[in-house]
């Protein structure tokens, strides 16, 4: 579907081919990503899971439009995507905030960039700052900050924008278990309330089942492809600690590892071979 209409999905990649210049062999391309379907609707949460180095950020970076494929399209709410996603807000692995500038200051940078007057940027910036919990700590530095609290402020400085589309890469894979999970609730909670259509990739399956509505599980590469589909069907509002003791949590888990497992072990050589 081209057309524009409302019923478009929010983010829809279409036959989706990455190839890249080899870093290994010279004059040779590498294809990460091969001919990839991926919807994501309105309001959904979709989790993409797959092994170390199969293309989960690649993706991703198509969909931020930071990456051109080299075939297929994508597709915002039914629009070809030409440049930058400016639909999307993006949260990486590792934080981008600015060490020169406080908390606040890096909440309120993507308003300015946009034109917002300072005032006006400054009270949507401490207001996100609030909801993430860090309302009285707008004045630190990054480096005063711990890694959750970087990673709310980035969450913040990710939101504050109101993207439609939200794309998260790994975002909390460098928290302790207890923080992360704190995190994996607040993203939750605050979805709930703004049901904006999220695609995050996680290498951990349980953290994908508890968060999602939707687990699509990539092959291992090279020419990396969905390879399963999985509905989580599990009732929300979800705490993400207490929603993996739930027989059906469970059941999923099992079937979608069934299929994860060869490719995280075929990642897994890959890996080895590399390093050889
Ligand atoms: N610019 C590039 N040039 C050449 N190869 C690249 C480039 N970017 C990524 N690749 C290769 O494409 C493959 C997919 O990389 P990508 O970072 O998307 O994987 P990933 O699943 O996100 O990895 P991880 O789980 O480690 O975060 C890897 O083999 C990587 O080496």
């Amino acid at each position: 579907m081209s057309d524009g209409t409302p019923s478009a999905a929010a983010l829809e990649f279409d036959r989706i081919t990455v190839a890249f210049r080899s870093r290994d062999a010279e004059g040779q391309r590498y294809t990460a990503v091969a001919d990839t379907t991926l919807r994501v609707e309105a309001g959904e949460f979709v989790s993409v899971v797959g092994p170390t180095g199969c293309g989960k950020s690649t993706l991703l970076n198509v969909a931020a439009g930071l990456l051109e494929p080299s075939a297929g399209q994508v597709r915002v709410f039914g629009e070809p995507l030409a440049g930058i996603n400016r639909r999307a807000g993006y949260m990486f692995q590792t934080d981008a905030l600015m060490p020169w500038r406080s908390a606040l200051d890096n909440v309120m940078v993507g308003l300015q960039y946009r034109g917002v007057p300072d005032a006006g940027a400054r009270a949507q910036a401490q207001a996100w700052l609030s909801r993430v919990g860090l309302g009285e700590f707008g004045d630190r530095y990054p480096h005063q900050l711990s890694g959750g609290m970087r990673k709310r402020t980035a969450l913040a400085q990710t939101l504050v924008l109101d993207p439609d589309i939200i794309l998260m890469d790994e975002p909390f894979s460098a928290l302790d278990i207890q923080t992360r999970q704190l995190m994996e609730n607040e993203v939750l909670e605050i979805w709930a309330a703004r049901k904006k259509a999220v695609l995050f990739i996680t290498h951990d399956l349980d953290e994908a089942i508890a968060m999602s509505d939707r687990v699509v599980v990539l092959s291992a590469g090279p020419a990396t492809r969905p390879i399963g589909e999985f509905v989580v069907d599990l009732p929300r509002p979800r705490d993400v600690a207490e929603v993996r003791s739930q027989p059906r949590f469970i059941e999923l888990h099992s079937r979608i590892w069934a299929v994860l497992r060869d490719e995280v072990l075929k990642g897994y050589a890959q890996q080895l071979k590399k390093a050889a």
